[in-house]
């Protein structure tokens, strides 16, 4: 057996890479052991391939409003996809060359599957390793039925949709969460004749009714969405049959995007002492990263809470130094952790920011909303769709969240966090220059509708000052 290690850090993602950074200033006396590709979920399979799906369907999507502008012959333009294809995965290579750069840690670093015998010992490829904490950072993976793997190729996930030399010409999008929103609009954009299949009318992780309608009829402007049971599949000689009891379609591929869980099951976690819940994870502190009392520390998507790639690596962060603190017997750190924010790369894009709606909704909240369909600058650069809303507290006028589907939401969608980390109220926020035509002067238009609702504040600032009611200036 070797000599006791400080940390064992099982999973190179995002979360066991911002460990690894963590543990890297503190000790040598570490490992680090990952299972399959190298290179992580985020720049191989994740975020970065899909948004440049996203980038290229935008960008040939940008013709539609060509006509408009008084622009001609744009029709004409079209996907070539095995050209799209080919230049992401390009771009996906560099990507995951630099985060395989950032993992390299010589012989400190393992292939093969890691599994917990308890929390001071660890199996790795028939070896034992004695270690006094452990991260485990192994992330999450696509939900698939079992049954659907018999239609081989055919059946794609984000895990092997970008591998693909071409795709279509039919395909069924299964679940419209933000993967399947954000994948079904591009690929309809770049030509691909998209049916998309939901249980219920909840797309891109809107939980705000009125935002939610919004994006919904946008999207379905742009391809099918069926409403149904779960969907079953069905092989045909001309395809793959779907179908979810209201609609039937025969396509070539399916994309299933209904989630995913978490990589736990085989890992040892059962072993660890606290009682595991309904998806195999143990009890986690959100601050520490603890399990149990135990020293060991789980992070990123692994967890199932806050599943998105800023709150992967702050996670990775707070484990690392956590482990090392707990391998030298010293007291844990406690993280204050940030302000919910999470964005759908949809068009126009969806965000959900600070507290969710259905714990906002229970203090009865000052709503402001802006329609974005007839906001001034959204007009001049014919994006004009979306809404967008603001809840603030009763009394005070202090920001508490936001949904939103707006043209260039993901920049509303930082600023609005921005001053809710800031504990600002909406006066605060009214007092801040908006400069003219932006679509920020969207926001001012919601929050002068909370400020209306409010008791006057002061007459000596400019928070107060009105809409002038002309959609071109507000
Ligand atoms: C299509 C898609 C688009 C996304 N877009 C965005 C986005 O735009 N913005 C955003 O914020 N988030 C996005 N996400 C989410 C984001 O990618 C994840 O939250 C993040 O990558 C999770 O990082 P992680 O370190 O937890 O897991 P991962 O990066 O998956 O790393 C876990 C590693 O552990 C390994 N492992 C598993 N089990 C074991 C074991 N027993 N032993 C050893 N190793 C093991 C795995 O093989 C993997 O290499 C997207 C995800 C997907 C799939
Ligand atoms: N832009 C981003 O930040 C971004 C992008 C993609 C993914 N992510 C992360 O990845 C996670 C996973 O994304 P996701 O979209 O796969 O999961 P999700 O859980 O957000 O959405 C899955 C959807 O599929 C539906 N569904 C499940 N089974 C179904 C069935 N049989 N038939 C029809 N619908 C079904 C669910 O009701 C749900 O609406 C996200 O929650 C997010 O944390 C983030």
């Amino acid at each position: 057996m070797h000599p006791t290690l400080d940390t064992l850090i099982i999973g190179a993602g995002t979360a066991g890479l911002a460990a690894l950074r963590e543990v890297r200033k503190r000790t040598d006396n570490f490992l680090i052991v990952n299972e399959g590709p190298w290179g992580t979920t985020c720049a191989r399979v994740g975020c970065m391939p899909s948004k440049m799906l996203v980038e290229a369907a935008n960008a040939l999507h940008a013709r539609t409003r060509w006509e408009a502008f008084g622009l001609r012959d744009g029709q004409d333009a079209r996907a070539d996809l095995p050209a799209v294809l080919t230049r992401l995965r390009t771009l996906r290579d560099e990507f995951v060359a630099g985060t395989i750069r950032a993992s390299d840690a010589g012989e400190r670093s393992v292939s093969g599957r890691a599994r917990l015998l308890d929390a001071q010992r660890v199996e790795v490829n028939g070896r034992t390793y004695k270690t006094r904490s452990v991260i485990v950072a192994t992330g999450s993976r696509p939900v698939l039925p079992p049954d659907w793997l018999a239609f081989g190729e055919r059946i794609l996930t984000s895990d092997n949709l970008f591998e693909q030399p071409t795709l279509g010409p039919r395909m069924a999008v299964i679940g419209l969460g933000a993967i399947g929103t954000e994948l079904a609009q591009a690929l309809a954009r770049l030509g691909v004749e998209v049916v998309a299949f939901v249980t219920r009318e909840r797309v891109a992780g809107l939980t705000d009714e009125s935002v939610n309608a919004a994006l919904l009829e946008q999207l379905k402007g742009e391809f099918a969405i069926s409403v149904g049971e779960r969907a079953q599949l069905r092989e045909l000689a001309s395809g793959i049959e779907v179908s979810n009891g209201s609609t039937t379609v025969v396509v070539d591929q399916v994309l299933a995007a209904m989630g995913r869980t978490p990589n736990v099951e085989y890992l040892g976690l059962d072993t660890l002492g606290p009682v595991l819940d309904k998806h195999g994870l143990p009890p986690v502190d959100p601050c520490t990263l603890q399990v149990g009392d135990t020293a060991v520390f789980l992070a990123g998507d692994a967890d199932r809470d806050r599943a998105l790639l800023h709150e992967a690596a702050d996670e990775g962060h707070m484990a690392g130094i956590n482990a090392m603190l707990a391998a030298q017997g010293k007291t844990l750190r406690h993280f204050r952790r940030r302000v919910p924010l999470a964005i759908t790369f949809s068009d126009p894009q969806a965000a959900s920011v600070g507290m969710p709606w259905a714990e906002v909704r229970k203090q009865k909240p000052l709503v402001g909303e802006v329609d974005y369909g007839a906001q001034g600058r959204a007009r001049v650069a014919l994006r004009n769709a979306g809404l967008l809303r603001i809840y603030a507290a009763p009394g005070t006028g202090r920001l508490l969240g936001a949904q939103l589907c707006a043209p260039s939401g993901e920049h509303l969608a930082q600023l609005l966090a921005l001053a809710i980390d800031r504990d600002l109220t909406v006066q605060d926020l009214l007092r801040m220059p908006f400069y003219h035509p932006t679509l920020e002067e969207g926001l001012r238009t919601a929050l002068r509708q909370i400020a209306r609702q409010l008791e006057s504040s002061s007459d000596s600032d400019l928070s107060d000052c009105e809409n002038l009611g002309a959609s071109a200036l507000d």
